[in-house]
């Protein structure tokens, strides 16, 4: 039996006389079926009488096997005994914050926005927990040590270790590791897997448990313990993976295990007590239900985004590593903290900024669980239909490779969806969250085959969008990092309490484009910052390598970055074309680009050789994303230069520029905005710091005015919309180009309206929820009397607002002709393009929430414009209406 409404009352808690003796009550009352249904009031019995202390109308609550009692012609529903319940129930909460929680709930919220720093206790354990990965799939301990120590070359050494003591410690630890291990292995039935991903649907809980054996949980921990028991948080985490496993198997494991790999390493001699490494403990219904209320505290406070002082939980300051970092950040954001504050506040007007993006950044989060929850919302196809997954996959074998990961095949597909080569994802036998699921790495995804490498074997019939925390992460990071660490001087020009300074540079950069040139000056002059405004095809990468190759002439280290891996190869590829060749790419083999490999930094090998290849660079190129991870945020820079800027959040920006001295942004607000999923979010994330800058400093920006791309007939239409009339192109041929410059194609060969640069064609079709099969079929004809007037398809490009549309027009035209929607075109050209706008009657739909996806469609084109859609709709709006005017 299952209940779950929205909260309209809670009682005061009180305690009442049972028969059994005193007993403390409060009522929740709550409207099912999402607020709308009758009220109905449960009554929570003992410990749960205390969810009264953080529960309150509004928030979502779910009860599970309530008591059910008929009462004077009325259900009264009691929560005690066995049953439980959860608040907010699709917050989803980290086992690993839990587990903080516990510790401190101020822990938590200082993990939250700090990250965690780069420390040698952190990558140790890091290690550990590979190789004991590696020893319960069967590895060789000496080879799985030395891999993983190897792999963690560069961490090592930006902490200045040595590889071979490092490697001495870890064998300590998994000399416990073993020991343990050894013993399950005298029964027969022993059953070990690692690494196992959780999502709990019924607790609003996910995590990744170390071990599972024999069904039970297993952690692990790189600290010592000499106790008997374990210690209560880390009882906590295993009793967090025990419920969701009770979940998925519809039994609660009785037994937790946690391993101290420490007490392996210590000696005898020295250290009293209990020294075996494995300290098991059972786990009760009152422990389970204890773990439920703890995610109920965090759930409850994360409803509104507050901010725990660390009374909540009887943590004791006295003891805690972190009091120092916990006064500081409390001082500095002059927040109530039981560990009191040291420091002077920040000023009124950041701290206002810092509280502001916080909330929306978990706004966002918010948005990220809701993705979570279509995992188990959403029926295989309206997940496939959605494009989130791949269903109905066939498996095509298993194979262990060396490292004792899996490789896992599936026959090819040509299903459409978000999921590409390289992304993290979730492999499944069909059920990811009941049946085995695993996360896996997309190697290949293609028509003729699907491979994916996960840590344990499932047979590959599904695979998942895997929603990720680490945006919104390492978002709080930048915004941590920026508003707290930065010097107050440095800050004063985001904060408007001074204007930008410039120093005079009248040397020549660029000698036949004079806005770039000023541009360049611009930059280099810029003592705090620059912004680069350029229109699409005005050659904002090209003046970025310029301006990156002049500050690292005169002696600037660089940071150069942008949101997307593929933004920054481009960037690199500008590089290269200038000549310009010292530079590290951060990232990983998948993410980055074959022919930028040679670029990339070894974290891998000698730890003084990787520290050396990444501080030694002139210019370090990285996503803003991996700006905030461990490693770069040890690193300091002159410089920070951003491309594709105006589709950064703010927040997104400052992860590089919180690295550097002063920053350049190259890019061009009236393209694409930032991607914000939730609406809330987007009132505060959906500006990027490119366009509020702009705005606010116009003196300290340059519009590059001359563009390289479009014909003078295709440009005129975006010039006008969006750059005041501003925009030419840069020469005279790239104003005349025509079809017929192009070798082989013959203009004559095409109907005349496909002869001028731009045409409208409306071809009456009408829309079928997200495609227009009519409209598809039209743009195929277009594209095909291209390729017979001689067009090589490969110049071709076509624009479509639904993943539905480009999958319908991919069916009918050449495969070598690129098909994809406006987001995926935007940095890109082709020699011809046509647009399929999809929608009849009104307008709606993506390309049409915001002009700016407009402009980006219309100026990918360099010689042909095909615009096709239903005339009618597209008048219903200004600015449709005079693009159709001026495409006819
Ligand atoms: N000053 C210049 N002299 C000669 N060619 C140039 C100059 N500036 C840019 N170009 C050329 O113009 C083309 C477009 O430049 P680039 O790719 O840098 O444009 P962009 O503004 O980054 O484009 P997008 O709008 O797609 O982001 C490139 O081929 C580049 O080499």
């Amino acid at each position: 039996m299952q209940l779950r409404g929205v909260v309209v009352d809670v009682s005061d808690a009180k305690t009442v006389n049972t028969q059994y003796g005193e007993s403390d009550l409060c009522e929740v009352t709550f409207k099912p079926e999402g607020g709308v249904a009758e009220p109905v009031t449960a009554t929570l019995w003992g410990k749960w009488a205390e969810t009264a202390d953080y529960l309150e109308p509004g928030m979502e609550v779910a009860v599970y096997d309530p008591d059910e009692r008929e009462y004077q012609g009325e259900t009264q529903y009691s929560v005690g005994g066995d049953s439980t319940l959860v608040v907010e129930p699709d917050f989803l909460v980290d086992v690993t914050d839990v587990r903080s929680w516990v510790q401190c709930p101020r822990m938590y919220y200082l993990n939250k926005i700090g990250g965690t720093d780069h420390a040698y206790p952190v990558v140790k354990g890091t290690i550990v927990h590979e190789v004991f990965g590696d020893l319960l799939r069967g590895r060789d301990l000496d080879e799985a040590i030395d891999d993983h120590v190897d792999d963690a070359g560069l961490d090592l050494g930006l902490l200045g270790r040595d590889a071979e003591e490092v490697r001495q410690e870890v064998r300590d630890h998994a000399s416990a590791i073993e020991g343990w291990l050894q013993q399950g292995l005298l029964t027969e039935e022993d059953e070990w897997r690692s690494e196992m991903t959780l999502v709990s649907e019924r607790f609003g809980m996910k995590g990744r448990a170390d071990a599972v054996r024999r069904g039970m949980p297993v952690e692990l921990k790189t600290g010592k313990n000499t106790k008997r028991d374990p210690r209560f948080q880390d009882k906590i985490q295993a009793a967090c993976y025990a419920l969701i496993l009770e979940e998925r198997n519809g039994e609660a494991p009785d037994t937790g295990t946690l391993l101290y790999t420490k007490n392996a390493a210590v000696e005898r001699t020295e250290e009293s007590g209990d020294l075996s490494p494995a300290k098991e403990f059972s786990i009760n219904g009152g422990l389970l239900n204890f773990v439920v209320r703890t995610r109920n505290e965090i759930a409850a406070m994360e409803y509104d985004a507050s901010v725990p002082t660390g009374y909540e939980a009887d943590a004791r300051c006295e003891y805690c590593f972190e009091q120092d970092t916990c006064m500081v950040v409390s001082g500095r954001l002059d927040q109530e903290s039981k560990a009191g504050k040291i420091g002077s506040a920040i000023p009124e007007e950041e701290r206002e900024y810092f509280d502001r993006f916080y909330q929306a950044i978990e706004q966002e989060r918010r948005a990220v669980h809701r993705e979570y929850a279509k995992l188990w919302d959403q029926t295989p196809q309206e997940r496939a239909d959605d494009d989130r997954a791949l269903v109905d996959l066939e498996p095509a074998g298993q194979t262990q490779l060396d490292d004792g990961q899996w490789e896992l095949r599936a026959k090819g597909t040509t299903a459409v969806s978000k999921i590409r080569e390289g992304d993290l994802a979730l492999a499944s036998d069909g059920n990811p969250i009941t049946g085995a699921a695993e996360l896996c790495r997309i190697e290949r995804l293609d028509e003729d085959e699907v491979i994916v490498t996960s840590d344990e074997p499932v047979e590959l019939r599904r695979l998942d969008v895997y929603p990720s925390e680490i945006g919104t992460d390492r978002m709080l990071t930048a915004l941590h990092d920026a508003v707290l660490t930065r010097p107050p001087e440095q800050k004063d020009v985001l904060f408007g309490r001074r204007e930008p300074e410039f120093a005079e540079v009248t040397e020549t950069f660029v000698d036949n484009n004079a806005a770039q040139n000023e541009a360049v000056q611009l930059a280099v002059g810029a003592e705090d910052f620059a912004l680069v405004h350029g229109p699409p095809g005005t050659g904002k990468t090209y003046t970025l390598a310029q301006v990156v190759r002049a500050c690292v002439a005169r002696g600037d280290q660089v940071l150069l970055s942008a949101f997307t891996n593929r933004a920054v190869d481009n960037c690199l590829e500008a590089l290269e074309d200038q000549g310009f060749e010292d530079v590290v790419r951060v990232g990983t083999e998948s993410g980055v680009r074959d022919d930028m490999q040679a670029y990339r930094l070894d974290t891998a090998g000698d730890p003084d050789e990787c520290v050396s290849q990444l501080e030694d660079a002139a210019v370090v190129a990285a996503t803003t994303a991996s700006c905030s991870s461990r490693i770069m945020r040890t690193q300091e820079f002159d410089t920070a230069v951003v491309d594709e800027a105006g589709q950064l959040t703010e927040p997104g920006t400052l992860a590089a520029t919180a690295r550097a001295d002063r920053f350049v942004l190259v890019g061009d607000h009236q393209q694409l905005p930032p991607v914000v999923s939730s609406e809330k979010a987007n009132e505060v994330l959906g500006q990027s710091l490119f366009e509020r800058l702009i705005d606010e400093y116009p003196d300290a920006s340059v519009l590059l005015d001359r563009q390289y791309r479009m014909a003078q007939r295709i440009q005129a239409f975006s010039s006008r919309e969006f750059y005041d009339n501003q925009l030419r192109p840069a020469t005279g041929e790239v104003a005349a180009q025509r079809i017929g410059d192009l070798p082989d194609v013959d203009p004559e060969a095409l109907p005349e309206n496909l002869r001028d640069g731009a045409a409208f064609v409306d071809p009456d079709g009408s829309a079928e929820g997200n495609t227009n099969p009519t409209e598809a079929a039209e743009v195929a004809r277009v594209v095909s009397e291209y390729v017979d007037a001689g067009l090589d398809p490969s110049d071709i490009g076509v624009i479509a607002p639904y993943r539905a549309q480009v999958a319908e027009i991919s069916k009918h035209v050449p495969e070598s002709v690129a098909v994809d929607t406006v987001d995926r075109f935007q940095g890109s050209s082709k020699e011809v393009i046509v647009v399929s706008f999809t929608a009849t009657g009104s307008l709606d739909g993506p390309i049409f929430e915001d002009y700016r996806r407009i402009n980006v469609a219309l100026t990918r084109a360099k010689k042909a414009l095909v615009l096709v859609g239903d005339a009618d709709a597209l008048a219903t709006d200004e600015v449709y209406g005079r693009m159709v005017e001026w495409a006819r």
